[in-house]
């Protein structure tokens, strides 16, 4: 590789200046190519001897002008140009300018920030392929004016850029992107030395600047650096020396054997395209050729590396992989390696990282002013009425383009995408001291996001009944809902075939919890009041109403009992486990298997007849009031055969009259007679045989609210008010007639008789 044409200019200067072992010949005075006609040049005042030559002076343009080179040989260039505001006579933070070629626009109004000591470089990797190439400096507005401090143009090694590469969009591989050399400017946003420090340009082949990578990782002091003083082997295949520096891979990030896996986050524009190359030298194993890990890039796209017949023979054999990356609308781009999930070795690592933005036709359309630059410039070359053709066919595919993004056209859920590092994190590795439940889909963890969020982690776990479909049925619903009665999902994860859902944590727990704990009878149980439990059957009961008849409506349950009702810090009650729920009525084709649910909650309706509809979910929630009023589990197989079934049971203590004989004894002289009554109705209701006999779920809501009031106004009426009842003493009850479902209300000379202590 030589340099047959190479531009090292140090502009607004009438001397060389040699940098980096490169000689920046001054402009004023350089045969080869003659400095802008309209511009001048520009001193630094009191300039330090520890400047570098280069940021001394400056070549100045009032209007707009431009370098011509000379170009003997086509391909993709290296273009870079330096920028300082240094102190002068004129202040250079002012200017405001762009800069463009015959075809693209590098920089728009663009402005230098006063700065310290660093200067601005910015590079650009583009294929020329004219005789003349020339750079245009534009002040923006008439008052402003351009400047440049040194610019770098040579061209870039053979096949330094591929033309094709695979292509990752934000929901995973998407074939291969053609094209990347034609019509497209890279602009490097990041270059990364992995697990090593900043490589300066005089220590780069091509005068790069490599920055560290701890900055960008998503975990910090979760991965170890690795370094080797011996040389690597360049072999033929794999990367060269022009590739990237060799310090770049000499030093990598590794994943030790239990960690698992390192992501990096790097700021990019959102919904852009991307140049991603990304490097890898095995610098730690001891053997050839033995790690195996994966590659992910936006947790949705995963690669393997290792399996490299250049790493058959040889240690430390520097390669790389090129991909066009699609970023997503989040402004990150998360890079992540991590071991295979049957590789023995569970090591992975990372030498480097480039990431370029491509500036293709896309980027002119930006502002309008940038496009009427872009006019006067391209008109310039190819004459009015060409350029209109080429403007109206750059809107035109330039548009066609943005349709056909991906983002757009996938499905509203995959925002709610976690990255499995995250979810590994947020629950210690799925630390066992962290499981807080297990049901039918596997564990449930208690996790912290990184960003302090506590939730609930679901993973799915072989040999559960619950898998892909309830998985798919949770997202669907979930991504499309969001009440207060109802647990939201925050996000899931499909990565490496997990299925893990992420609801908001309930801090309070089940229902069923706080009622009688496990079948054994738990010392943990709480004693909920009346009140409270009245107060948790109408947030559920909204929570369904919301299912049935809100704005996504006609979704049935199908799960509705205790454990699936959980209680936030505020013991506000949420209706939780919609993997089973189904939109609309049942196939009535369906076979006996298709019956879902649980046992003791059961419809009977639709578990004999496979009729299901919104009043299978009225039924279940039945029996949940027979249990928030009885606090015992729907099934228990531990008791006399006439009272394992509660529905059954309660019934028949119902239609005695004598339902308050089998209440949870916490609550015995605590309840309102009416209040008691009422609920005993909407209960018997709710679990009637047949689904039309059935309220709806906004009518069991009404009469809920309205058993509350009864509850409430009783306890706020003074004790002479009231006679009292004990509730196993049988006295007949006063006529409470039917709410608003199958009555009207109590009349007020009718009011409560109440039972002992209200
Ligand atoms: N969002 C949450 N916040 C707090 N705890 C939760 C949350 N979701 C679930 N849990 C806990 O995890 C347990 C298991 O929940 P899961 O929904 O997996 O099973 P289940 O509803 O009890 O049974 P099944 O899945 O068989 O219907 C719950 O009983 C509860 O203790």
């Amino acid at each position: 590789y030589t340099l047959p044409d190479k531009y090292f200019i140090n502009c607004g200067s009438d001397s060389n200046a040699t940098v980096a072992g490169r000689i920046f010949v001054g402009d004023t005075n350089s045969g080869s190519y003659s400095p802008p006609g309209q511009s001048s040049s520009l001193k630094a005042t009191n300039a330090s001897t520890d400047t570098s030559p280069l940021y001394q002076t400056a070549r100045i343009f009032k209007d707009p002008s431009s370098y011509e080179l000379n170009i003997s040989e086509n391909g993709m260039y290296v273009l870079r140009l330096h920028f300082q505001a240094f102190p002068s006579p004129v202040n250079l933070s002012d200017a405001l300018f762009n800069v463009t070629t015959s075809n693209f626009l590098l920089l728009s109004n663009f402005r230098v920030p006063n700065s310290s000591n660093s200067p601005l470089i910015k590079e650009f990797l583009l294929t020329i392929n004219v005789r003349k190439f020339k750079i245009h400096f534009t002040p923006s507005q008439e008052t402003s004016l351009a400047f440049v401090n040194a610019m770098e143009v040579f061209l870039a090694p053979e096949s330094f850029i591929p033309s094709n590469a695979s292509h990752v969009t934000p929901a995973g591989s998407n074939g291969t992107y053609n094209g990347l050399l034609s019509h497209l400017v890279l602009y490097p946003v990041h270059r990364i030395n992995v697990g090593g420090h900043t490589i300066t340009p005089e220590e780069d082949t091509l005068w790069r600047s490599w920055i560290p990578d701890d900055a960008f990782l998503y975990y910090q002091g979760v991965a170890g650096n690795c370094a080797s003083i011996e040389v690597v082997y360049y072999q033929a295949g794999g990367a060269t020396n022009y590739t990237a520096s060799d310090l770049v891979y000499r030093t990598s990030k590794y994943s030790s054997q239990d960690f698992y896996p390192i992501t990096w986050r790097f700021a990019v524009s959102k919904n852009a395209r991307h140049f991603v190359r990304v490097h890898f030298c095995d610098i730690i194993s001891s053997s050839f050729n033995v790690l195996r890990f994966n590659l992910y890039i936006y947790s949705s796209f995963s690669r393997m590396v290792g399996l490299n017949e250049l790493n058959g023979f040889y240690f430390a054999v520097p390669f790389y992989y090129d991909f066009v990356v699609d970023s997503d609308s989040s402004g990150f781009m998360n890079i992540s390696i991590g071991p295979r999930e049957n590789s023995w070795n569970k090591t992975a690592y990372l030498n480097g990282l480039e990431i370029m933005e491509l500036m293709g036709w896309d980027a002119p359309m930006q502002s309008e002013q940038n496009k009427k630059r872009l006019f006067v410039i391209v008109g310039s070359v190819v004459g009015g009425v060409a350029v209109i053709c080429i403007l109206l066919a750059v809107v035109f595919f330039g548009l066609k383009r943005r349709k056909a993004k991906p983002v757009e056209t996938l499905g509203s859920h995959l925002r709610l995408k976690v990255p499995f590092s995250e979810i590994w994190y947020a629950t210690k590795k799925f630390n066992k001291k962290l499981v807080i439940g297990e049901g039918g889909f596997g564990k449930v963890y208690k996790g912290t996001l990184t960003n302090g969020t506590k939730v609930a982690v679901k993973r799915s776990e072989p040999g559960h009944d619950q898998g892909l479909q309830e998985f798919k049925r949770e997202i669907e619903v979930l991504s499309k809902i969001r009440h207060r009665n109802l647990v939201s999902l925050i996000g899931y994860c499909d990565e490496r075939s997990e299925m893990i859902l992420v609801y908001e944590f309930m801090e309070k727990g089940t229902l069923r919890d706080h009622l009688y704990g496990d079948s054994e009878g738990s010392s943990s149980r709480s004693e909920l009041s009346w009140e409270q439990r009245l107060q948790i059957c109408i947030d559920s009961a909204t929570g369904l109403d919301y299912l049935h008849t809100g704005s996504v409506g006609g979704t049935i349950h199908r799960d509705v009992k205790s454990t699936n009702i959980l209680l936030d810090e505020d013991y506000i009650a949420k209706v939780a486990d919609f993997g089973l729920s189904k939109s609309g009525y049942l196939d009535q084709t369906q076979g006996t298997t298709g019956v879902k649910g649980s046992f003791g909650y059961l419809d009977p309706e639709y578990f004999n007849c496979l009729l299901l509809t919104d009043k299978s979910d009225v039924y279940s929630f039945g029996v949940v009031l027979l249990e928030v009023l009885c606090a015992r589990p729907a099934l228990d197989i531990f008791l006399p055969r006439e009272q394992v079934n509660l529905a059954e049971w309660g019934m028949s203590w119902q239609k005695k009259g004598q339902l308050e004989k089998i209440i949870d004894p916490f609550l015995v002289g605590k309840i309102n007679t009416n209040s008691f009554r009422k609920f005993g109705e909407i209960t018997e209701m709710c679990l009637k045989e047949h689904g039309v006999d059935r309220p709806s779920m906004d009518e069991v809501l009404y009469d809920l609210k309205f058993t509350l009031l009864l509850q409430q106004t009783a306890v706020h009426r003074k004790p002479y008010e009231d006679s009292t009842v004990v509730p196993s003493v049988e006295l007949p009850l006063p006529v409470v007639q039917s709410l608003p479902s199958h009555s009207v209300p109590v009349e007020e000379e009718d009011q409560p008789t109440v039972m002992d202590g209200c």
